[in-house]
């Protein structure tokens, strides 16, 4: 039997081209598509299927709430996985309808929020309604009957539902790309290849001065190179935050697992969301010092010197 995965459906959002990405050879039938993010958290934590794919941030509209709160607030997942991949969103409608006829547009609010000022020229009095992904809108906007008149979604959404494309390439940023992840139940963690990402959740004591520099200096200080730092509610109060961090490197690397220690030792709680290959530009050179081999001939010297050798 394939393994099975649940991704953010129905077929033909991004979150499936992603998830193609990630798993070439996974046969149709194991792509299993899940009407919310929660539904794919909840497939997997139920053992339904074997992984999900999820989108986590776009270089645009920063991260998705949905994504970051199940990671950050459930039952514990790991990460095993990342993809990015460009997104790019058509205006679609059932054949026969122009512009003039578009009231109604359906879509994701992060493609909303990539294409606000298309829709501020183009179509300033239609009302944006959301829904759970593009593929959703395509689908509904195709439906007899449907409430909506147009959805903003991928070109291969509007071709399987058969709409026509009434205007493409509406972003704003013609650049833009989504990350993706992969996420399992808790196992053994991927292998490390040297070009990896650790995801981590930091839950700081209190609030203080220096209180988040302190947390940075445990990266800084071992020379791991972050890459993302995102502060989320923990929903505990106004002023209340955790903070979402990505490193450069594998936990089973001297440094990164240095720096994880030290977090620990400072943090009220530290969720690990794993290592995993990272996909996409390499990590910038070490500083002197900070390079892998560095840490464990500073290991090898504290044991010399603490067994009575002279260093
Ligand atoms: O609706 C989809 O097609 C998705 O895969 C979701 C999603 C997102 O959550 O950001 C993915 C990429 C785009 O940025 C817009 C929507």
């Amino acid at each position: 039997m394939p393994n099975r995965y649940a991704y953010l459906g129905p077929a033909g959002t991004f979150t499936e081209a992603a998830l193609r990405t990630l798993e070439p050879d996974a046969p149709a039938e194991a792509l299993v598509p899940c009407s919310g993010v929660d539904a794919v958290f909840a497939e997997v934590r139920s053992a339904g299927v074997d992984g999900g794919v999820v989108p986590l941030e776009n270089s645009v509209e920063g991260g998705v709430t949905a994504t970051l709160a199940e990671l950050i607030n459930g039952e514990p997942l790991l990460v095993t996985a990342e993809t990015a991949i460009p997104v790019a969103f058509t205006l679609f409608a059932r054949p026969g309808t122009s512009l003039s006829d578009v009231k109604r547009v359906a879509t994701h609010p992060h493609a909303l929020a990539q294409c606000r000022g298309w829709m501020t020229r183009n179509l300033p009095d239609a009302e944006a309604c959301a829904l759970a992904s593009t593929a959703a809108a395509a689908q509904a906007v195709a439906e007899p009957g449907s409430a909506y008149d147009a959805a903003i979604a991928a070109g291969i959404a509007g071709e399987r539902y058969g709409l026509s494309p009434l205007a493409e390439g509406i972003a704003d940023r013609s650049d833009a790309a989504t990350r993706f992840v992969r996420i399992t139940r808790p196992g053994p963690l991927p292998a490390p290849t040297g070009h990896d990402c650790t995801s981590l959740v930091a839950f700081p004591h209190d609030d203080r001065p220096g209180a988040l520099m302190e947390l940075l200096n445990q990266f800084a200080v071992r020379g791991v190179n972050l890459t993302r730092l995102e502060s989320r509610p923990t929903g505990d109060g106004l002023g209340r935050y955790c903070f979402c961090i990505d490193a450069d490197g594998h936990v089973s690397d001297p440094h990164v697992g240095e720096a994880l220690m030290g977090l620990r030792r400072i943090c009220a709680d530290v969720r690990f969301l794993g290592s995993f290959p990272r996909s996409g530009s390499p990590a910038v050179t070490p500083l002197r010092g900070t390079t892998a081999p560095d840490f464990p001939a500073a290991e090898r010297w504290l044991e010399r010197i603490r067994s009575g050798e002279v260093a």
